[in-house]
């Protein structure tokens, strides 16, 4: 089973939604973008939603100090890390990270793996933006990494292209934000449809 994170996630409706139609983890942004939540708003969600869901901070090379009294007091399980945090960062921090990847070229197994995290998440590295670009990758550029049970693949996936992303790359979980959006908020038919295709791809993934 191909597990979803929604990312990007900014009141409890759209939260509500992503539980609701099956995904395994809501993704809350801190870091700033357009869909930055405010600290206070994403503790009064979690509190909401409980252990429901798996609840996954995004973090752009914030202070560790920072990180931590967030992931505290937003009682989030995860922080992802999608800047250009270093493995001595993520010892430091003492919490279960994801780290992202922006991919540009082959990434290898030696390089990837000096981070000791929880799962590796593969994004697209567009210009001037940290995540949430709403563009795929090359996904041969991380075929070293297809069928590993520890990594999320991200980057432009919608309802068109996830079954054949989780067929070709059979990853942990895929994670979609500007996929399920619709004049830029999140929309619950397209999270619906977009939890279909994925159940609709792991009847061929064994
Ligand atoms: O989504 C953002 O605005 C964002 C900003 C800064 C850092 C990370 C961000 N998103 C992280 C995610 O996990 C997105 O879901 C991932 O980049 C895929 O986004 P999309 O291509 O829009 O599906």
């Amino acid at each position: 089973m191909t597990l979803v994170k929604i990312c990007g996630i900014k009141t409890l409706k759209d939260a509500l939604a992503a539980l609701n139609y099956g995904a395994w983890a809501i993704g809350e942004v801190f870091a700033p973008s357009r869909r930055r939540i405010e600290v206070e708003d994403a503790a009064r969600i979690n509190r909401y939603l409980g252990d429901r869901i798996v609840k996954v901070g995004v973090f752009v090379d914030e202070k560790v100090e920072e990180v931590a009294y967030i992931a505290r007091t937003c009682k989030l399980d995860l922080v992802q890390l999608h800047g250009n945090e270093s493995p001595e960062y993520v010892e430091e921090l003492h919490y279960p990270v994801i780290k992202a990847w922006r991919v540009e070229k082959r990434l290898c197994r030696e390089d990837v793996r000096k981070f000791k995290v929880w799962a590796y998440l593969f994004d697209t590295a567009a210009y001037g933006l940290k995540g949430g670009s709403g563009r795929t990758f090359d996904w041969n550029l991380i075929r070293d990494f297809y069928g590993s049970r520890d990594i999320i693949l991200a980057g432009g996936l919608n309802a068109a292209n996830v079954g054949e992303a989780i067929k070709r790359v059979k990853p942990l979980a895929v994670d979609v934000s500007s996929g399920v959006e619709q004049a830029g908020e999140k929309d619950a038919a397209k999270i619906k449809l977009f939890m279909e295709k994925v159940k609709e791809a792991d009847r061929y993934v064994s």
